[in-house]
């Protein structure tokens, strides 16, 4: 067994939990966090901001050597870039691109490194075990082990801890390990971070679950609520993710009903919506981002059962971009035009309104099929440059630039908002598709299709 004993560690200390918290607000509990992306380099600020002792650990030097500087990498998070400059100015917070020399350093280990996908759907947790590594080789007994990002339920007790166990040459109980996932939105990670929702957390062992509220309820202004145990609280988090993805599939499935019933689903939707037993989402063109379009796979891929629901439900969301093709198609053809004689400007490309995130964005999706079925596809969306879309089909044009009246058809795919301003009349005579019920209706002579809604 590792005989270095961590004199500041928490896990299963020889002070009190009052003396515990004095510890960890006064800087004696040093902090690494793992991940300065959109959402680590966020918690990492947060974590300096209650500890006053936080390195932040990222593998590409260039994120490491910004967040040193007092620079923030991370656009579109109201308030982090002050709050970064602040506490790298105070001695607050550093960053390194050499996780196992700060592991050693470090008592408090928090993990929030990108779990994603294989092209085959499967869990790829890659990621996460080369940060596990790293940590593994510089843990002490005392120390506390952290993650955040999201991951299978099982990880933690099937992968992370036996991990840590052989890297460290500690054994089970000889430090702790919890589960406590992020509940962050991008564009409002300080607020969510901070105590939007309240804050879960689960130990692999009675202790780690007791260390991790400790931490949390300084870090949280919410409360903080204690799982059974991590898989439990892996549950909690991968749940909450497949609830969202089957709820928005509901709303699509219904929203495609709009032309056969000959009513505004919408309007139905938002009128059911108002008794506490009903909360279907809202139609859209697909599910994208990092979270919801991925965690579904986290159950599916993780357990023998099949989960028919949950797999249906991805289909559906999935196929809403070849919906969304069949009713351009259609719309031109009421017109006696064929779409692969046409051209279609494609309003948006970014997964959701104000977030410059193009991962599994639908709208990429609606320009393959566009483009596969001989349309003429121009792309813009003002939160992102050409090299962002670079490996899309169809041609990317600045929203500054682009002529909204010179096409045959106009798609709305992300409800920016310097598209909901424009009035559809700024399409000549376009054909309209408006995926997310961005653009005013009924002041103007310019009818138009809206997802769920029909023409009006
Ligand atoms: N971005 C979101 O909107 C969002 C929302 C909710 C949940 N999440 C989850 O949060 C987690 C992180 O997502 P993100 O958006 O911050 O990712 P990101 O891609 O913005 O940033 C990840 C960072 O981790 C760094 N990194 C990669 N491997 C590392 C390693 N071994 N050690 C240290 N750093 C390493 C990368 O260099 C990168 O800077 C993921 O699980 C994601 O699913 C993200
Ligand atoms: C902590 C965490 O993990 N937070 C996540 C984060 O998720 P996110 O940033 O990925 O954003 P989402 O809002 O979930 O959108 C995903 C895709 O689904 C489309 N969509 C959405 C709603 C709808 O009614 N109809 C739709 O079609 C939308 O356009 C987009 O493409 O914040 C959400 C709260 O905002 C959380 O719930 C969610 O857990």
């Amino acid at each position: 067994m590792k005989s270095r004993q961590s004199e500041r560690g928490l896990y299963d200390a020889d002070i009190d939990e009052a003396r515990q918290r004095v510890a960890l607000v006064s800087g004696e509990v040093p902090v690494a966090v793992y991940g300065l992306g959109k959402m680590g380099l966020p918690l990492a600020g947060v974590y300096a901001e209650v500890t006053g002792n936080v390195v932040g650990v990222d593998v590409d030097e260039s994120v490491a050597r910004t967040v040193n500087s007092g620079g923030c990498h991370v656009e579109g998070e109201p308030g982090l870039a002050e709050l970064v400059e602040e506490r790298v100015n105070e001695g607050a917070l550093s960053a390194t691109h050499e996780p196992t020399a700060a592991a050693a350093e470090a008592s408090v280990h928090v993990v929030i490194v990108p779990t994603l996908l294989t092209d085959d759907n499967e869990p790829d947790l890659a990621t996460l075990r080369a940060a596990v590594e790293s940590i593994g080789a510089g843990l002490s007994e005392g120390d506390v082990v952290v993650i955040e990002s999201t991951v299978p339920p099982g990880t933690c007790r099937d992968v992370v801890l036996p991990l840590l166990c052989a890297e460290s040459g500690l054994d089970e109980g000889a430090f702790g390990l919890a589960f406590c996932p992020e509940r962050t939105s991008s564009g409002r990670a300080l607020e969510d971070i901070r105590g939007s929702y309240p804050k879960v957390v689960g130990g692999v062992d009675d202790e780690s679950t007791r260390v991790a509220a400790l931490i949390y309820d300084q870090v949280t202004d919410n409360d903080v609520i204690e799982a059974s145990d991590a898989t439990t609280a892996e549950c909690v988090k991968v749940f909450e993710g497949v609830y969202r993805d089957v709820n928005i599939a509901l709303a699509n499935e219904l929203g495609r009903l709009t032309d056969d019933l000959a009513v505004d689903v919408t309007e139905a939707i938002d009128v059911a919506n108002t008794q506490p037993f009903c909360d279907i989402h809202t139609p859209g063109p697909g599910v994208g981002g990092h979270c919801i379009p991925v965690y579904p796979y986290f159950l599916t891929e993780q357990v023998d059962y099949d989960l028919p629901l949950v797999r249906t439900a991805r289909a559906v969301n999935d196929r809403m971009s070849e919906f969304v093709v069949r009713k351009v198609d259609q719309l031109l053809a009421d017109r006696g035009q064929a779409l692969d004689d046409s051209t279609v400007l494609l309003l948006g490309a970014t997964y959701r309104a104000g977030v410059a995130e193009t991962r599994k964005a639908p709208a990429r999706a609606v320009a393959r099929h566009l483009v596969e079925l001989g349309a003429d596809v121009t792309l813009t969306d003002p939160m992102l440059e050409a090299d962002d879309v670079a490996s899309w089909p169809g041609t990317f044009v600045p929203t500054t630039d682009v002529e909204t009246d010179a096409f045959d058809a106009v798609v709305l795919l992300t409800a920016h908002d310097e598209f909901e301003s424009l009035d559809p009349a700024a399409f000549g005579d376009a054909a309209i598709l408006d995926t997310r019920r961005a653009l005013a209706s009924g002041t103007h002579d310019r009818p138009h299709y809206a997802l769920g809604r029909g023409t009006k």
